[in-house]
């Protein structure tokens, strides 16, 4: 058992219980141009330990789905809860992870990683910190600050900062959108790893059907605005997986379906 296994909780299976649910989800938004109606009616179950990706058209409510799952804004309609706990406002379980890594520019790496432990006012959880840090590749920065670090080295700095006080949901918001296609690699694979090595419950959105694959243990394809669940699809693609597997015959396959599927709805 590794460093991150020995912090983490126990693997779930498929027909693990439902860890976050979002009922009847639907969103407007006052805009100066007028009402604009972001989501509507969106339902659906997150299964404890499942990696989830929502996958979608620009535009289609997916981020104001994430925000609001982490609490961060309400919804116009509809239900979010974490267990049987209503989702309201930020909940110390969940954790969420940006495009941006967000990290502060005058704070060191070490100071990033520590500010939600400074904001709860609780002591750093030093090794916990230390374990992750050495997972991702970034032991030894500690006092790097972040314009000394390349992008996908902050995007690791964030995944410590919110893995670092222990959430058993984290939701990613593109996070790896803004990398080069070899970094964005690189850090799918991390991802898997520490998702396979942790099991957090994670909810993932992305604009990439390969990137959703790749990852997914079931993508969300949602429609275009207002945002509806438009399908769910299962990936019951071996793990590990490799980057290698996208150019096998099965995941083209996979890839070209879900393609078909978002393009019969254009239709
Ligand atoms: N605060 C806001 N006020 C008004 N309109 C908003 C606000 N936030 C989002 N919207 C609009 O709601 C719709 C959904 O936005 P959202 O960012 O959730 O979509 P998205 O699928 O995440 O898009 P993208 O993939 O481009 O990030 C868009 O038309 C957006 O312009």
């Amino acid at each position: 058992m590794n460093a991150i296994e020995a912090l983490g909780l126990p693997r779930a299976d498929a027909t693990a219980p439902a860890k976050m649910v979002v009922e009847g989800a639907s969103k407007f938004y006052q805009a100066r141009s007028g009402v604009v109606h972001a989501l509507d009616n969106v339902s659906l179950e997150v299964r404890e330990g499942e990696f989830l990706c929502i996958l979608g058209p620009s535009g289609c409510g997916k981020s104001t789905l994430l925000w609001s799952m982490a609490g961060l804004h309400g919804l116009s309609a509809g239900r979010i809860r974490l267990g049987q706990e209503p989702i309201l406002k930020p909940h110390p379980e969940i954790a969420m992870i940006f495009q941006e890594a967000n990290l502060l520019p005058w704070r060191n790496l070490e100071k990033n990683i520590e500010l939600p432990f400074e904001l709860k006012r609780i002591p750093p959880d030093t090794a916990r910190i230390n374990a992750l840090l050495q997972r991702v590749g970034l032991k030894g920065f500690e006092t790097k600050m972040p314009r000394e670090l390349s992008g996908g080295m902050q995007q690791r700095a964030s995944i410590v900062r919110s893995l670092a006080v222990n959430p058993s949901v984290l939701l990613m918001d593109e996070p790896f959108g803004a990398l080069d296609a070899f970094t964005r690699d690189e850090m799918n694979l991390l991802i898997q790893e520490i998702w396979m090595e942790t099991q957090k419950t994670i909810i993932f959105i992305t604009h990439s059907i390969v990137e959703a694959l790749f990852l997914a243990d079931r993508i969300v394809v949602m429609s275009a605005r207002p945002g509806r669940t438009q399908e769910i699809v299962d990936v019951d693609l071996p793990r590990p997986r490799g980057v290698d597997v996208q150019s096998t015959p099965e995941f083209i396959e996979r890839v070209n379906a879900i393609k078909a599927m978002i393009d019969h709805r254009k239709a």
